[in-house]
Formats: C-alpha cells, sequence, structure tokens
C-alpha cells in the first residue's frame, strides 16, 4: 500500500504528523480510525513503543529483507558488503542514541532485531532466559513496525543497548527503500516471516563460530577462552531450539564449515562455503558455473590462478535442502591473490553484477573485511548483488503495474 493514497479530511500525510494508534489501525489504513496529534504523542513509554509516526510520503513500497545468523556470526560484515553494493556508507542516526543499532544509507535501513528484546539483561537473568529464547521477544511489536514501514509508514522503534543491557527510549524509523532487519529471529514468527521479500540464513558450524568468537571477544574483549567456551554451551540449546531451524525458510543460506583440503584440520583458518539458493524465488535466479543445472567440480588453480597449499575447490549442482530444490555453489580453499578473482568470477553467471569484475572490485574494495579472501566474502558479495537485482526488479514491475486508484 503507497502512502499517498491515505488522506484526511484536515491534513493529507506528505507532511510530517504523528499518530497514535489505539489498536493496530494502521495495519488496514481507514482514515477513520487514525487519532492525531500536532506533536510527536507523549504515550511514548521508555522501552516500549505504541507510536506510529508517519512519514512524508513516498510512492514506492519498502522492500524487506531478513537476515538471521547467531552472534558473532558475521552479520555486520555482511551488511557493510550488502550497502557496499548501493553505494554510500551506512551510519546511525544521527544525533541519536550513540548507542543505537541502526545503521541508515541512501538506499538501505538495517535494524537489529535485538531491540525487539523485551526483556532486558536484568529481567532475561530473572527469568532465567536467554536472548534466544522467544518470550525474551516481542514478536507482535516487531510484526506491527515491519508492517508498518512496509507499508510506508514510519515507526518509533525500541532500542536495546548493548552497552548498559537496558531498553532505551525509542528511535524514529522512517520507511527507506530497502529494509534489513537482522539477527537472532528474522524468520521465526510466521507474520515477520511472510513479510519478506527476501531471507538470507548464514550458517556457521560450530568449529567455525567457536573459532571467530575466540578471536573477537579475547582479542577485541578481553574474555577468557573458559568465559567465551560457557557462553557457547549456554546458548546452545536456545541456538538449536529456536535460531537455527529458521534456516528452512531461508531463499539463500551462507554455510561455513571447516577445510575438506586438509585432512583433520582443526584450525579452522582455510573454511569451505556453500552458498544454498533456493529454486523458484520470485525475483531470484540462482548463480551457477559452467552450465545451469549441471553437477562441476572445478580446481582453477594453474596458470590464471596463484593458489598455495592447500589449493581451492569450487563445486556447483543442484541439492535438495529441506524439501526443497536448491542450487549450491561452493567454495573450498582461499584465494592468494584477489585481483585474480576475475578469472574466477568471469565463469559464474547469473551474479547480477552491472559491468564485467564488479564482483572483484567490490571485494577489491573491502579486503580487509573478514572472509575476503574466502568463499564467505566472495558468496556474501554475490548475495549482494542479486538482492540490488531483485530490488530493481521489484521497482520495475512496480513501475509497470497498473496505477492504483488513490483515494477512497
Ligand atoms: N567471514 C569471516 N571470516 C573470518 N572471521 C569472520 C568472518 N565474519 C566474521 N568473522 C569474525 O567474527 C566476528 C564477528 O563478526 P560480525 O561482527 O560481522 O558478526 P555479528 O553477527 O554482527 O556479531 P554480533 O551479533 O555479535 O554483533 C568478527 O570480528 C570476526 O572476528
Ligand atoms: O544474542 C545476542 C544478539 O546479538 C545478544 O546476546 C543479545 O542481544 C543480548 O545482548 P547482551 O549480551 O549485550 O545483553
Amino acid at each position: 500500500m503507497a502512502v499517498c493514497t491515505i488522506h484526511t479530511s484536515t491534513q493529507s500525510l506528505n507532511s510530517r504528523c504523528s499518530l497514535y494508534t489505539p489498536t493496530k489501525t494502521h495495519l488496514g489504513f481507514n482514515q477513520r480510525q487514525v487519532v492525531f496529534y500536532s506533536k510527536r504523542s507523549s504515550s511514548s513509554k521508555r522501552g516500549s513503543s505504541s507510536v506510529i509516526t508517519c512519514s512524508a510520503a513516498g510512492d514506492s513500497q519498502t522492500i524487506v529483507i531478513g537476515l538471521a545468523a547467531d552472534s558473532g556470526c558475521g552479520k555486520s560484515t555482511f551488511m557493510r558488503r550488502l550497502t557496499s553494493v548501493f553505494g554510500g556508507a551506512a551510519e546511525p542516526p544521527k544525533g541519536g542514541n550513540p548507542d543505537s543499532n541502526t545503521l541508515i544509507s541512501d538506499t538501505t535501513t538495517v535494524i537489529c532485531l535485538d531491540d525487539y528484546h523485551s526483556l532486558d539483561r536484568t529481567g532475561r537473568k530473572v527469568n532465567g532466559v536467554t536472548a534466544l529464547d522467544p518470550r525474551a521477544n516481542n514478536f507482535d511489536l516487531m510484526y506491527e513496525q515491519v508492517k508498518a514501514i512496509k507499508d510506508g509508514v514510519a515507526v518509533d522503534k525500541p532500542i536495546y543497548n548493548h552497552v548498559t543491557g537496558l531498553l532505551d527510549p525509542p528511535e524514529l524509523i522512517k520507511p527507506p527503500k530497502i529494509l534489513v532487519i537482522e539477527g537472532l529471529h528474522p524468520m521465526y514468527d510466521e507474520r515477520v516471516r511472510d513479510l519478506l521479500d527476501f531471507s538470507i540464513y548464514l550458517d556457521i558450524s560450530n568449529e567455525v563460530k567457536f573459532a571467530w568468537k575466540i578471536q573477537r571477544d579475547m582479542a577485541e574483549r578481553g574474555h577468557s577462552l573458559e568465559s567465551i567456551k560457557a557462553s557457547i554451551e549456554a546458548r546452545k540449546p536456545d541456538f538449536d531450539a529456536y535460531i537455527d531451524p529458521q534456516k528452512q525458510y531461508a531463499d539463500a543460506v551462507i554455510e561455513v564449515l571447516p577445510t575438506q583440503l586438509i585432512p583433520d584440520d582443526n584450525e579452522g583458518k582455510v573454511l569451505r562455503v556453500k552458498l544454498i539458493m533456493k529454486e523458484g524465488v520470485k525475483h531470484f535466479s540462482p548463480v551457477y558455473l559452467f552450465d545451469e543445472g549441471s553437477t562441476i567440480s572445478w580446481i582453477p588453480c594453474g596458470r590464471k590462478l596463484t593458489c598455495s597449499y592447500p589449493g581451492i575447490k569450487f563445486a556447483y549442482g543442484p541439492d535438495s535442502y529441506f524439501d526443497h530444490e536448491v542450487s549450491v555453489l561452493e567454495m573450498d580453499g582461499q584465494f592468494d591473490r584477489l585481483d585474480e578473482l576475475i578469472y574466477v568470477e568471469s565463469h559464474l553467471s547469473n551474479i547480477s553484477t552491472k559491468f564485467y569484475g564488479e564482483v572483484t572490485q567490490q571485494m577489491l574494495k573491502h579486503a580487509d573485511f573478514p572472509g575476503s579472501n574466502n568463499g564467505t566474502g566472495l558468496f556474501q558479495t554475490i548475495v549482494g548483488l542479486k538482492i540490488r537485482d531483485l530490488f530493481e526488479q521489484i521497482i520495475a514491475t512496480k513501475e509497470t503495474a497498473p496505477v492504483e486508484a488513490t483515494q477512497a
């Protein structure tokens, strides 16, 4: 529903205003159901958010992307690659809460679903639940607000403050062209899941997750090895129960596993990464290597690609995943020279680039990001390009669709 279809007898929603919704009226706009206030309603409580604020009207619907993964599994890195594909840097809301989890760029707004924790750190401790437990999260509010943004309506979204562990006063989120909801549960609640135009799950195997967490939490956060192990163990039952099952709903899964190129490797530095792409998803055609639908195994090392031990191996082919037909592209190993990635790129099809070498250019631009020398960075970049393509296709479809009646 486009915002420009909504008018009141006294004022058009094209101007900034606030509206208080005593019920879920914003879910089905009806000019008689909304009550307008000239100023921001004071009913916005600390840590909760029933106030919906209407934004400057736009004529296009927001596209919603879901990115699910456990904590420390590369969501932020992926988001930086994705926003870079659209150009421009992603920044926290200007003049807002310095501990905001939101990142805004020209095209995208990334909100972190931790902001929908209904229990703060103390609340979770008192109740003996982890942040992964659905009981610690407000899915009704998550649904209502994502739906409102998708319909072109700004919302006052709560903020979970990771520094203090408290729920801070809400921040205004205006409808962007692309809204990314990233966090633990973007596909957990069926109502939220149904709002997603595309969904991604980062599936990091336990061994690799452990290696990444040790690297970050010991080096950057001063945690001990024992405390990291204890935290992973404590989260595991809820991770298995509530987070991991979401991968069955994802349109694309990036699965990160230990290498098979080094027998009994336990260093976790060389990775085998799979890009699992669902078939039949609207506006999304899976990437393929050489020949669509064939089963391929490819070792590109030799004259055009420098490979030191243990080398690089690609695989591609059809498969099934949770009873869905999928195409899987796999890369095991790591690049020695990123500029030579162009050789691999030139053998991939359906990568949705706008010019020859765009994948390589993006990878070189962010060579300092984690995973730039392996399949995690390569596949995250490709998924970013596929999301741009999906966005452009949806916009094009809307532009050619017959104009809807704008007033009742
Ligand atoms: N592709 C990768 N290769 C190697 N290490 C990685 C990769 N992606 C992430 N990491 C490691 O994991 C850490 C966490 O990454 P990132 O901040 O992107 O994850 P996150 O899911 O956003 O985490 P959180 O939810 O805890 O904020 C990084 O500091 C890095 O050490
Ligand atoms: O799983 C998480 C998502 O990032 C966090 O553990 C959760 O949000 C709680 O955060 P904190 O540990 O800062 O209280």
